[in-house]
């Protein structure tokens, strides 16, 4: 392994029990061929712990003598990592063994929102000084379990908050939806729509113990490195062909109202020059720290916010040839140019391109108020 390239990193995030781990122990004994480092809060059962008979055990201690983490060479190449907190430190302590595998994938809790984690991968100086020059991310997946899937979306929510299972949701980059072997077609489509209406511009895999093509998984680059045109397909509505009726704010009708309270909008953008570039930065400030859009009020007083984006992602042209990436994980965000400025003006652009905001509060009227920065 070339000791200056990146490991890319996959978070895998989902409901308690949708089968995270079954997915897991799936990578960790198929042969695949792939050294993937998997960082799982504890080894579990029978499929890891009955090939771990023909590996390597290693541990280390911490200063109390405590043991803190495990580590399994397995027979397909794989590295599982079981310890106790995962998030940063994990990857961190990982990375020791840096060279014994060239991807990780790390479990969050099913209690966890993955937003802070993701978010940690953004830019900031601690980030670029240490874990950034190992390591990126290279895509947020959530399993959703099929079965529980619309309890867990419509229960863990209250008034005041989200709920942490639309959050994992609204954060994800592909999702899949495990234990389709359970219910039926009428409950898989009513737990799909829910999915849709939360993260339009996801991909939804159907799955049955965690059963995936790995290309859906790993290597998706959600982040960085793509063409225009694939990243534009990526943000594309991952409409379905089923018969129902999107409404307002996420609402739709189909054997009685399903509700989420997060929703997404896309925007369609036309090439803009850099004075427009400039407003929709502030515009994404705006609306991405002070949860307000330019020109309507002023914050709550409670601090609380009336509109809280999530996730926002997209891809747009300038005048000048340069082509943009918009990533952000709740107040997180980079706008990254992937194409340089054409050299000679004679270049004519005439690609439109697309953002996506997912959140709560998302609606017609930041719609518009986007728009009219836009155009
Ligand atoms: N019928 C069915 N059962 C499944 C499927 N996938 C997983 N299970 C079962 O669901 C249960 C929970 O699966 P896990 O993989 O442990 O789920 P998890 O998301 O890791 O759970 P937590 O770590 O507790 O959040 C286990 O008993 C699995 O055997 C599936 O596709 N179909």
């Amino acid at each position: 392994m070339d000791p200056d390239r990146k490991v890319p990193c996959t978070l895998i995030s989902g409901f308690l029990g949708a089968g995270k781990s079954t997915l897991l122990k799936r990578i960790l004994t198929e042969r695949h061929g792939y050294r993937i480092a998997v960082i799982m809060n504890e080894f579990g059962d029978t499929a890891v712990s009955s090939s771990a008979k023909a590996i390597n055990v290693s541990s280390t201690d911490n200063e109390a003598g405590e043991l803190s983490e495990q580590f399994l060479e397995l027979a397909n190449g794989c590295l599982c990592c079981s310890i106790k907190d995962t998030g940063i430190a994990a990857i961190e302590n990982l990375m020791k063994r840096k060279g014994a595998f060239d991807y990780i994938l790390l479990e969050t809790t099913g209690v966890a929102d993955p937003g802070p984690i993701a978010a940690m991968f953004w830019h900031n100086e601690e980030y670029a000084m240490g874990l950034g020059n190992d390591i990126y991310l290279d895509g947020v997946v959530c399993v959703v379990d099929a079965v529980f899937g619309e309890q867990q979306m419509t229960e863990d929510a209250t008034d005041d908050d989200i709920g942490t299972s639309q959050r994992q949701i609204a954060c994800a980059d592909v999702i899949l939806l495990n234990k389709t072997d359970v219910p039926t077609e009428e409950q898989l489509t009513r737990v799909e729509i829910l999915i849709q209406s939360c993260n339009s511009s996801a991909p939804v895999h159907r799955t049955v113990r965690g059963d995936i093509d790995l290309k859906h998984v790993i290597g998706i680059n959600a982040y960085k490195g793509k063409s225009f045109e694939d990243l534009l397909h990526g943000l594309r509505l991952h409409d379905h062909d089923h018969d129902h009726d999107h409404g307002e704010e996420g609402h739709v009708h189909q054997h009685g109202p399903l509700y989420t309270s997060v929703t997404s909008i896309q925007v369609d953008v036309p090439v803009i020059n850099e004075e427009k570039a400039q407003k929709l930065d502030e515009w994404i400030r705006s609306v991405l720290w002070e949860g307000i859009l330019p020109g309507e009020g002023t914050p709550q007083n409670d601090g609380s916010k009336k509109l809280e984006v999530l996730r926002c992602k997209g891809v747009f042209c300038l005048e000048s040839g340069e082509v943009n990436v918009l990533q952000g994980v709740r107040g997180m965000y980079e706008i990254t140019p992937i194409r340089a400025a054409a050299e000679d003006d004679t270049v004519g652009v005439t690609e439109v391109g697309k953002l996506v905001f997912i959140g709560k509060g998302l609606g017609e009227n930041m719609r518009k108020s986007l728009l009219d920065v836009l155009q």
